[in-house]
């Protein structure tokens, strides 16, 4: 990826980089990746602290900025640094097939998700653009080389070590030296696993949670929930621990997006989440720990109405955009790179009262 010009530094970036946090090696069970899950580190309350204080300075109503105010906390806090930094961004897109596909749940066929792969790696598809007018780097992990999960319907999607292998493939993705990761996926199919996933820690029925996908009808919707709806008949009480319903009704690049989010926690990299399907992968760590999922920021919700803003709001998040978008691959979290972008240039180029010789209301 070609690189922009970097921003001129803000002066107190030039402190030396935080040291970052070794991650524990990838879990290799579902007990010790429940462990994981619930020893998670907080974010550096000093250096959100000493975010805070810098932005009462800037020349600016107090909050007037809004969100990117606490964007720049959040970035920050969760970096572990003062003056938090975007020179290194970059895009995973997970992809990974699914056995519900036979039941006819997808307008697509299964061969598309390979097709896309190559796509991206041509740099034609709509990510290539998005990740490069974000100054992001992008990379493209095939889970399970592909190969696709059982039906869920009938059986559950992945063993245990086929699970706990997307797991690790997801966590050891996560480059240590990032400074935000994005997190995109592609799979024919996996609209329906989001469902499942969705209905199991969310509570709710298939037809709450089926959606159009890539393009079903009406009817095409019914069927889904149906679909969605057997899968939840048959795996039943089991679908209470999120780490099953992962196992059991996820998918193989869910798993590895959990996986990723897991790593990303204890390396201090903060997350841009896309859509419905990125959103239900990591609800089994919100659902594992109060805080699982405080260092990742929803990029984006097609509808105030829609699947993912329920699923949001159900987990406690606010996305960013609302831009329509339905397309995955990790679009609207590229997209959002330059929110934070914007974020972060006000926080580290704007002078403050003292430098602009502005005086400061007596009223506030
Ligand atoms: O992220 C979303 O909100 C989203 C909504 C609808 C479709 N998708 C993408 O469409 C594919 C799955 O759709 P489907 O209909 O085959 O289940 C998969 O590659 C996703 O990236 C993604
Ligand atoms: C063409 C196509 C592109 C996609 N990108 C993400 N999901 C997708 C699904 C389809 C069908």
């Amino acid at each position: 990826m070609p690189s922009a010009p970097l921003p001129a530094p803000h002066p107190l970036s030039s402190a030396p980089a935080p040291s970052r946090p070794d991650a524990p090696a990838a879990p290799e069970s579902l007990q010790a990746l429940a462990r994981l899950c619930t020893t998670l580190p907080g974010p550096d309350s000093t250096a959100q602290e000493r975010i805070a204080q810098r932005e009462a300075q800037l020349t600016k109503p107090p909050g007037s900025l809004g969100r990117l105010e606490e964007l720049t906390r959040w970035l920050g806090g969760w970096q572990g640094r003062a003056t938090p930094q975007l020179e290194r961004v970059q895009v995973i897109i997970f992809a990974g097939n699914h056995g519900v596909t036979t039941q006819g749940v997808s307008p697509w066929p299964q061969e598309v998700t390979a097709q896309m792969v190559s796509n991206f790696e041509r740099g034609g598809a709509a990510i290539n653009q998005l990740a490069r007018t974000a100054d992001a780097a992008l990379a493209v992990v095939c889970v399970n080389d592909l190969r696709p999960t059982a039906d869920f319907t009938a059986q559950p999607a992945m063993s245990e070590q086929a699970f706990m292998q997307a797991v690790a493939t997801g966590y050891n993705a996560v480059p240590t030296d990032c400074d935000l990761l994005c997190l995109g996926e592609m799979g024919i199919g996996n609209t329906t696993a989001a469902a499942a996933m969705a209905a199991a820690v969310a509570g709710g029925s298939g037809a709450d949670w089926a959606g159009a996908g890539t393009g079903l009808d009406e009817n095409g919707m019914a069927h889904k929930a149906t679909v969605v709806q057997a899968a939840l008949y048959h795996h039943g009480g089991h679908l209470a621990n999120p780490l099953e319903a992962a196992r059991r009704v996820g998918g193989f690049e869910l798993a590895a997006m959990l996986g990723a989010t897991l790593a990303a926690r204890h390396l201090g990299v903060p997350v841009l989440l896309d859509g419905f399907v990125c959103l239900a992968a990591v609800a089994p760590l919100a659902r594992l720990h109060p805080q699982g999922l405080a260092h990742t920021c929803l990029s984006h919700c097609a509808t105030p109405q829609g699947r993912t803003h329920r699923l949001a709001h159900h987990l406690g998040m606010e996305p960013l955009l609302g831009l329509g978008l339905r397309l995955g691959e990790g679009s609207g979290a590229a997209l959002a790179v330059s929110i934070l972008r914007g974020a972060l240039a006000c926080h580290t180029g704007m002078a403050t009262f003292a430098e602009a010789a502005v005086s400061r209301s007596e009223a506030l």
